[in-house]
């Protein structure tokens, strides 16, 4: 096992302006910075030689950083096989892992967000929205977003601000002969602006030939206890009319249509949830395995440890554009993850190609 220790998102603290104030809560944005904590921003080179001899560079904004933590970022810093940094859409830097089987997957370190994941077959089985943006405006809509530390409807913004601000790579290696990188995210004053309290979050992902997993560990580095809820907001390319999720039978739901502040009580009674229409409905105490017929062919296996909830979402005609072509099948934690100072809580989820 080998792992390269490089980080380079705290020269990417870079911000985004902030919205207007009717877009604050549909949106996602960010609030306004803590006065006399940015600095201004600048440009860096980032110049990454891969260890399969590749060499990739870009440019991007960077914000003057903390020069304690400027010590540990290192120009030419070492990518392990199977992961190298480019240039995504808008400029920012994305992560694209590949395994010698053929598979690939490639995530954003804003948002911490995977957006494409092709088994060795090649076909991407994620779905990222036509109207995605990815300038930091907005989170990036689609692939698999982070919801925390809400899930939503709730006090902060909806589904949270991890999916809003830069992650940073703590470790990225081959194990057991998949690849695997490990996000991080930490408490900032500008977290700290809408939730106070010290935090660490870590986010492995594992690409292998068939399957791409996913561990969330979240820390209370706090001295006070703090409580979250979370999901993955996966975004599945789909053929709406005939895509079915199968598992659900039994389970207690709560649906969010029409008014997602209060929920219908129920119970699901169909071994397919379909897509019929407008689909916002939470699982509660879902079992540890869907599965996942997208209608384009694929049956994709979606198995989780921990994350004790599903939500089902597609938007209709909310979406006339795209609603077709993806159905959101989100591991989630609706009740509150209560940790005391120290405590960490561990999730997993794996998605395979069946
Ligand atoms: O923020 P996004 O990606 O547009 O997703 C919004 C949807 O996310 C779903 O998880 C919620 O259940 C919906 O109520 C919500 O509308």
């Amino acid at each position: 096992m080998k792992f390269n220790l490089f980080e380079f998102s705290d020269c990417l603290s870079a911000r985004p302006p902030n919205c207007p104030p009717k877009d604050s809560t549909r949106l996602g944005c960010l609030p306004p910075p803590i006065p006399g904590k940015l600095s201004q921003p600048a440009m860096a080179i980032l110049s990454i030689s891969t260890t399969s001899s590749s060499t990739s560079s870009f440019s991007f904004p960077i914000h003057k950083p903390n020069p304690r933590r400027f010590n540990r970022y290192r120009i030419g810093m070492a990518f392990a096989s199977g992961v190298r940094v480019t240039e995504g859409e808008g400029k920012l830097p994305k992560l694209v892992l590949t395994t010698p089987t053929g598979s690939e997957a490639e995530l954003y370190l804003f948002g911490g967000c995977v957006t494409s994941w092709k088994p060795a077959n090649g076909k991407d089985l994620l779905f990222v929205r036509p109207d995605a943006v990815f300038n930091k405006k907005k989170p990036i809509s689609g692939g698999i977003p982070h919801c925390f530390p809400q899930f939503g409807p709730g006090e902060l913004q909806q589904h949270g601000f991890a999916r809003n601000v830069d992650w940073s790579v703590a470790e990225s290696g081959i194990v057991d002969g998949n690849t695997v990188v490990t996000l991080e995210l930490k408490d900032d004053p500008y977290s700290r602006a809408m939730w106070d309290f010290s935090f660490k979050a870590l986010y492995k992902v594992i690409l292998k030939e068939k399957s791409l997993a996913t561990e969330l560990v979240v820390i209370n580095n706090d001295t006070k206890p703090f409580s979250f809820t979370t999901a993955l907001h996966t975004y599945f390319s789909a053929s709406v009319t005939g895509a079915v999720v199968k598992g659900l039978k039994g389970c207690k739901t709560l649906n969010k249509d029409p008014d997602p502040k209060n929920p219908i009580e129920g119970t699901e009674y169909r071994e397919a949830v379909n897509f019929p229409g407008l689909v916002d409905c939470i699982y509660l105490n879902a079992p540890s395995e869907l599965f996942l017929e997208n209608g384009l062919g694929d049956a994709i296996s979606i198995r989780n440890t921990n994350w004790s909830d599903a939500v089902m979402w597609n938007p209709h005609l909310q979406m006339e554009a795209c609603y077709k072509d993806f159905v959101c099948v989100e591991n989630a934690k609706i009740g509150k993850v209560h940790l005391e100072p120290d405590q960490s809580w561990t999730a997993t989820q794996t998605l395979s190609i069946v």
